[in-house]
């Protein structure tokens, strides 16, 4: 990760990879984000990150610029550093609903470009990013995934699933802190105080994901490990799908993938 890096809208997301990018040593000096609202970024300043409201200067100035403005942003921002972009640059969007095409057509040159979906786990480098691109060269492609593996992982996706991606990984966050949440406030109802209830949630959920992560099984094979007949799990599990909770989640995420399509 020796290149130089700007980040083109330093908000929730933008933050969250420079975040990333900070805690794995990269050099705060070969950084530089922009955004309107510069005070915002002054966390950022004081560890010697390039913090500026003039995007073509921060192209200018950078190897690898990652686009993280809202998509309603992205064509005007484009349009005014297109200038800048020269062939040697590598352009990566976290910007969903764009598509690469789009992306291309308000660029006079092409240069490397690469859409990628990663979520706000990437401050604390356990992002999920899926990837695509249709004329990024093979050494491009492996520098751009190397940033995103610094901050989590990685896929390589056809684009068409990109909206796909953007629901199921990077919305995904706030399904599973919804989840989180309802489990504190079961926890508190039968007892434990917040901050407890906090700390066994959070850790059961990240145990359940470990459980699939790194033993490889389906969901429902852990699930048999811990229903025992007759017993409290099943119980509750099965009043919950009474009520509609696989079904729900089901829904929501065809809802949220209609609402981008
Ligand atoms: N948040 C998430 O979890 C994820 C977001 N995304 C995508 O990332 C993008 C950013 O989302 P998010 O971070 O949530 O949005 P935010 O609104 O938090 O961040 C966007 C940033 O862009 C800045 N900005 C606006 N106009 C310009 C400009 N002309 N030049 C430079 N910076 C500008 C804003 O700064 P200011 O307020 O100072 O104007 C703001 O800080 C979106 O396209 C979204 O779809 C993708 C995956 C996950
Ligand atoms: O909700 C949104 O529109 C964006 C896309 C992915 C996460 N946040």
């Amino acid at each position: 990760m020796a290149k130089t890096i700007a980040i083109i809208g330093g908000g929730n997301l933008g933050k969250s990879i420079a975040d990333g990018l900070l805690s794995n040593d990269f050099e705060a000096s070969k950084l530089t984000i922009t955004r309107n609202r510069i005070d915002f970024l002054n966390a950022y300043k004081d560890q010697g990150v390039a913090v500026t409201k003039n995007n073509k200067e921060a192209v200018i100035n950078s190897d690898i610029i990652i686009i993280a403005v809202k998509p309603y942003k992205i064509e005007a921002v484009l349009e005014e550093i297109s200038d800048e972009i020269t062939t040697d640059k590598i352009l990566v969007s976290v910007v969903s609903d764009f598509t690469i095409e789009q992306i291309s057509n308000c660029l006079s040159v092409q240069p490397s470009i690469v859409r990628a979906m990663p979520n706000t786990a990437a401050s604390v480098n356990a992002s999920m990013t899926c990837m695509a691109s249709k004329n990024a060269s093979q050494s491009d492609m492996e520098e751009v995934t190397s940033i995103f593996n610094a901050l989590g992982e990685t896929i390589l996706i056809d684009e068409q699933l990109m909206d796909a991606a953007t629901v199921l990984g990077a919305c995904g966050i706030a399904y599973v802190l919804r989840f989180i949440r309802a489990m504190i406030q079961g926890g508190i109802e039968i007892g434990f105080d917040a901050k407890t209830a906090n700390k066994i949630a959070t850790q059961t959920v990240k145990g359940a994901s470990e459980l699939l992560l790194k033993g490889g099984n389906h969901p429902e094979a852990e699930i048999d490990k811990v229903t025992t007949p007759k017993g409290c799990t099943i119980t509750g599990l099965n009043e919950m799908e009474h009520n509609g909770f696989s079904s729900a989640l089901i829904k929501g995420i065809k809802t949220s993938l209609d609402k981008i399509s």
